[in-house]
């Protein structure tokens, strides 16, 4: 369902972040993306929900070129991709309940059906009890489960999670993880960037370690592989 085809990217400052990727990710399956500070697991992230388009070569979801795709398009896209963040990016001035469905499409949706599939959300995240709080009456933990109800609300193919448990001590991270644990057992592609060397050596799946902007590791349920 996600293909890259000897994707290189190039920055304006010249920087080559990617050089020369080529990878294919199946449906359902869940990913860690590891590697050195600068290696480039940010820019293969931004890549993918086309935050940065590809200097050269073809990123391709669901059967979606995304250099092909015009800028009005890219919404349409991004409805098929959540995307979670280590610095949770919520909206401070409203609650967790309207964080989530603001991010709902709701284009003539009953009021009564928002309100169902936003409670559902919130009840996979553990956090029902909590929708009429502001992000900064939670802690860490809850506002990255915040973060996560908003990018499923939409119920998208794949959940992009850039470092998402960099900002959570040890406890709270393993209750990020049971989350995406479960959401990856609801059918979801999971590919998350990460430094968190027990969370990949304890919860095995796929590892791809990228170093210098190439994939240089590729293992079905690997080592994180790096000292820190
Ligand atoms: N917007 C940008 N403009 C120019 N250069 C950038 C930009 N974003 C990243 N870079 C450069 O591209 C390279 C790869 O950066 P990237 O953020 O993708 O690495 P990373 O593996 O995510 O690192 P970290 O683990 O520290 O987050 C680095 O040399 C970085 O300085």
């Amino acid at each position: 369902m996600i293909e890259l085809k000897d994707v290189w990217k190039v920055y304006s400052n010249n920087v080559k972040a990617i050089n020369g990727m080529t990878l294919k990710i199946d449906k359902g399956e869940f990913v860690y993306i590891v590697g050195p500070s600068g290696a480039g697991k940010s820019t293969f992230i931004r890549l993918l929900y086309r935050e940065e388009k590809a200097t050269k070569g073809e990123v391709i979801i669901d059967q979606t070129k995304l250099n092909s795709i015009k800028e009005r398009h890219v919404p349409k896209l991004r409805r098929k991709i959540g995307v979670i963040f280590q610095d949770f990016k919520l909206l401070p001035t409203l609650t967790v309940y309207e964080n989530v469905a603001f991010a709902l499409e709701v284009i003539e949706e009953p009021r009564a059906s928002i309100k169902r599939r936003v409670m559902e959300v919130l009840d996979i995240v553990k956090l029902k009890g909590k929708a009429k709080f502001l992000p900064d009456e939670l802690s860490g933990g809850e506002q990255q489960r915040v973060a996560i109800a908003r990018a499923i609300v939409n119920r998208p193919e794949v959940l992009i999670a850039d470092e998402p448990t960099g900002n959570l001590d040890p406890d709270t991270a393993w209750g990020i993880m049971d989350i995406l644990d479960d959401i990856s057992h609801r059918g979801t592609t999971i590919i998350m960037a990460t430094h968190n060397k027990s969370i990949v050596n304890t919860l095995k799946r796929r590892v791809i370690a990228i170093e210098n902007g190439r994939v240089v590791r590729d293992e079905v349920r690997g080592n994180y592989g790096y000292e820190i």
